[in-house]
């Protein structure tokens, strides 16, 4: 078997459900390749399937989903000699945007299945494989809000964001790398492998994928009017110009809290304690790209 594609029908807003699945085996049949298309059938599947695909001789795994679905996939074929491709149907869509991919359904799957690929770094945080960004503080706050959601999109995540923005407070934070420490008291500490969030919100926009680096961004507590201009910055590319935020880069990061909480891989949340290690695994993943 050359290729496997491993589709969340649910992901997303467009081609919701059998649409999507049968759309990819139209695009298999007509062009007769020698491929499978399995589709998820519950969050945690997609790892047991391209753990299948891996088994069976796939060279390629193509996850059509959202960022949440392209970790499920990638966590499994980062490391190996298996190619990644993917057709980005997420809400965002940042991992998919940094590498220059076509958002249009029949464009992606066309270049993820016969496009070529290339070595990119990816991160790890606290053993979690991440491909786009990870973070703390108000940044995991609003991925476990937006999680525990039905509606998908950035109307929503926005509305997320707002509540969240109202209830959080910062946290301290030490965060040590091999050049040495700093204290914050940071409202987000975020680290970015890909430049940004998803829907041109640019965390981190000189994040590159091939120089085995990480680009942590922390941000101070903002009140109601910086929160506006430091999401109008994000936008605008102009984030570092903010008083309030911090980069720092380096190829791994130790970060000490004053006690555990939540962390975000890519928008999917796990628990952490008072140290979380992240970091970069340069050259780890074959991933069809345009740009990195
Ligand atoms: N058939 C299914 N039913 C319910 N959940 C599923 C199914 N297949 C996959 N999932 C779960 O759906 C979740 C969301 O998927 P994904 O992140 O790809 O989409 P999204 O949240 O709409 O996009 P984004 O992450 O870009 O915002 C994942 O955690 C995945 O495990």
């Amino acid at each position: 078997m050359e290729l496997a594609f491993i589709v969340n029908p649910i992901s997303g807003k467009r081609l919701k459900g059998n649409e999507r699945v049968a759309r990819v085996k139209a695009f298999v049949s007509e062009r007769k390749l020698d491929a499978v298309v399995w589709e998820t059938e519950r969050g945690g599947h997609a790892p047991e399937l391209a753990t299948k695909a891996l088994e069976q001789g796939a060279r390629r795994i193509v996850a059509v989903g959202g960022d949440g679905t392209i970790n499920e996939v990638g966590r499994v074929v980062v490391g190996t000699d298996c190619e990644f491709g993917l057709v980005p149907m997420g809400s965002g869509n940042g991992l998919a945007r940094h590498i220059g991919l076509p958002l249009g359904f029949d464009d992606a799957l066309k270049l993820a299945a016969s496009g070529s690929a290339i070595k990119v770094d990816t991160g790890e945080a606290d053993g979690h494989p991440f491909f786009n960004v990870m973070g703390i503080g108000f940044d995991a706050e609003v991925g476990r809000r937006f999680n525990e959601t039905k509606g998908r999109g950035l109307i929503n995540y926005m509305r997320e964001g707002w509540k969240a923005f109202r209830a959080y407070k910062s946290l301290k934070c030490d965060i040590e790398t091999p050049d040495g420490s700093r204290t914050l008291s940071a409202y987000i500490v975020a680290v970015a492998n890909s430049s940004q969030y998803g829907s041109n919100a640019f965390i981190a926009p000189d994040a590159s994928m091939t120089d085995g680096k990480l680009n942590l961004v922390a941000i101070a507590q903002p009140h109601l009017l910086s929160f506006v201009i430091l999401i109008w910055r994000m936008f605008s590319k102009k984030l570092y110009h903010s008083p309030r935020v911090t980069p720092i880069c380096a190829d791994s990061f130790t970060l000490n809290m004053e006690a555990g909480g939540i962390f975000h891989v890519d928008g999917e949340i796990f628990q952490c304690g008072e140290t979380l290690t992240v970091k970069a695994r340069p050259k780890s993943l074959r991933i069809v790209a345009m740009s990195c």
